[in-house]
């Protein structure tokens, strides 16, 4: 993909109001996202420890002039799991093939990848946990001797045929490395997992956006979108174009610049048209606690009660909604189900409603 900023800016203005659902975006968002893309270890920002440790893996594998050992990248979405395996297909000058679990459904999906792959290539795997058993059990030997059996025939004369595969290193990414069978987990010779990013990061992260944007973005602005943008970079990167949107229909006055500028009051009025709020909660986060908070005063609420109520996947609760909420302090997991912090009812306007407040007791003290 061409990474120019004409490219970029090919797909103006076009409308898309999620903003954590990558199959649900728009054909410009992800053509927007690609072109974003860190090329190399060095571009990529922050999860500092990961980069170290990839840099290690794959300097040692270039000077013993072998293919570098497999690499499983987990983590909630958005995080650049994506990025980093095709930085290591780019840094180590190696061809990159991408599939993902859904994708691989049998046995021979994952065989006619596996038996079409070059020397040296990657083979990327999202969703490595959505894989179909027959071909998790036939990646063990694949990722181990570079081998797959094939079965020949069917009944009692089948017989089994091997076949020799070039050497290649698998990039398995997982939202949830916890699904995944541990025969498998141990055969990555390296697992990394990304954590949210701080806002100094995400600063960077929408600097560099914004340069490759051509967009003229204040300081504060970034600060503003860096502290709304659940610590993810693909976020960022996508309310970083709500506000050049905002900014181009309503160019702030005396800036004398084609398209505006992107100040603070532009970040501020494109987000809550967008409805972010100032934690960063999106709607979906917003109905999450809203049903733990109000329909059951608080919780413990169940997984699968939580998703039915909102109308949504469990998986994505869990993938998405939930890391983010316990990592700002809103909810905690209990063996029982999940529980709104006093910090969720205050953030709510709530907290005359929450547990014990009745007896008068101090919110912090609930
Ligand atoms: N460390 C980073 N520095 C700069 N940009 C980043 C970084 N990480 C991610 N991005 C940007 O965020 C976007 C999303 O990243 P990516 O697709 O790699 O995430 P992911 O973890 O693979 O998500 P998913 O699990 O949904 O596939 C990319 O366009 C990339 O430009």
């Amino acid at each position: 993909m061409s990474n120019s900023n004409s490219d970029i800016e090919s797909g103006d203005l076009d409308v898309d109001l999620d903003l954590t659902d990558p199959v649900l975006a728009s054909e410009a968002e992800l053509a927007f996202e690609g072109a974003l893309r860190p090329k190399s270890l060095e571009e990529f920002v922050g999860q500092t420890r990961v980069r170290g440790q990839l840099q290690l893996l794959l300097t040692a594998a270039m000077l013993q002039q072998r293919t570098p050992d497999h690499i499983l990248l987990a983590g909630p979405p958005g995080l650049g799991k994506t990025t980093l395996a095709m930085i290591v297909a780019h840094e180590g000058g190696r061809p990159l093939r991408m599939s993902s679990g859904p994708a691989i459904q049998h046995a021979g999906d994952l065989a006619a990848i596996l038996s079409s792959l070059v020397p040296g290539e990657v083979l990327f795997i999202d969703e490595i946990h959505r894989m179909a058993r027959s071909a998790e059990e036939m990646l063990y030997l694949a990722m181990e001797d570079f081998r797959i059996d094939i079965m020949v025939g069917k009944g009692a004369g089948a017989t089994s045929v091997p076949l020799d595969l070039a050497p290649f290193t698998l990039v398995g990414a997982t939202t949830r490395a916890g699904l995944l069978p541990n025969p498998l987990r141990d055969r990555f010779g390296f697992t990394a997992h990304l954590e949210f990013y701080d806002e100094a990061e995400l600063e960077q992260v929408l600097a560099r956006a914004a340069s490759l944007l051509g967009l003229d973005a204040d300081r504060e602005a970034l600060s503003e979108i860096a502290g709304r943008c659940r610590g993810t970079p693909r976020i960022a990167n996508r309310l970083l174009r709500r506000v050049r949107d905002y900014a181009l229909v309503h160019p702030a006055s005396g800036s004398g610049r084609r398209g505006g500028r992107a100040d603070l009051t532009a970040v501020r009025a494109a987000l809550e048209l967008y409805d972010v709020d100032a934690l960063g909660l999106d709607r979906l986060d917003r109905a999450v606690m809203q049903i733990v908070l109000t329909r059951f005063g608080g919780g413990p609420v169940g997984l699968n009660t939580l998703a039915v109520s909102v109308g949504e996947e469990a998986e994505t609760i869990e993938a998405v909604v939930e890391p983010f909420l316990v990592r700002i302090g809103l909810i905690t997991r209990t063996p029982r189900g999940r529980v709104a912090t006093p910090a969720a009812w205050r953030h709510f306007g709530l907290a005359d409603r929450a547990p014990g407040a009745a007896a008068g007791l101090p919110i912090d003290d609930l």
